[in-house]
């Protein structure tokens, strides 16, 4: 039984890590259904779009995936609207998507607890 992404704690970015495969992509997607895979210029990422009452409410949370980041040493794309927040992952080392960033994504999730 494989511990969930949520649990598990990223390894450190390296030039040349390999990328997701389409395999591991499929599997994976599953445990984060409420994130969206988007390609940006060939760089495939993870999106969701976290909508809150307010400005306040979306900086809160902004600055608590700001501490995740950090303590995870893996940094997302982050805009941060009145009522809304959009946080998309990726690895810059690699362009594209690491075991890491479906880690991040369901710890994000998991701000929302
Ligand atoms: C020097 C380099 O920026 C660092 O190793 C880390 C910082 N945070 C990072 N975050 C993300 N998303 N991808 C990276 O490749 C990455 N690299």
């Amino acid at each position: 039984m494989t511990t969930t992404l949520a649990k598990q704690e990223c390894e450190a970015c390296q030039v040349g890590a390999p990328k997701v495969s389409e395999e591991e992509l499929a599997q994976l997607i599953g445990q984060i259904p409420d994130w969206v895979p988007e390609v940006r210029d060939g760089v495939m990422m993870l999106e969701r779009v976290f909508k809150f009452k307010n400005f306040k409410l979306a900086l809160e949370f902004t600055n608590k995936v700001a501490e995740l980041a950090e303590a995870e040493f893996h940094h997302p794309a982050i805009t941060t609207e009145w009522g809304k927040v959009t946080v998309t992952w990726w690895t810059h080392a690699i362009k594209g998507l690491h075991q890491n960033d479906f880690i991040c994504a369901a710890k994000t999730d998991q701000l929302l607890d």
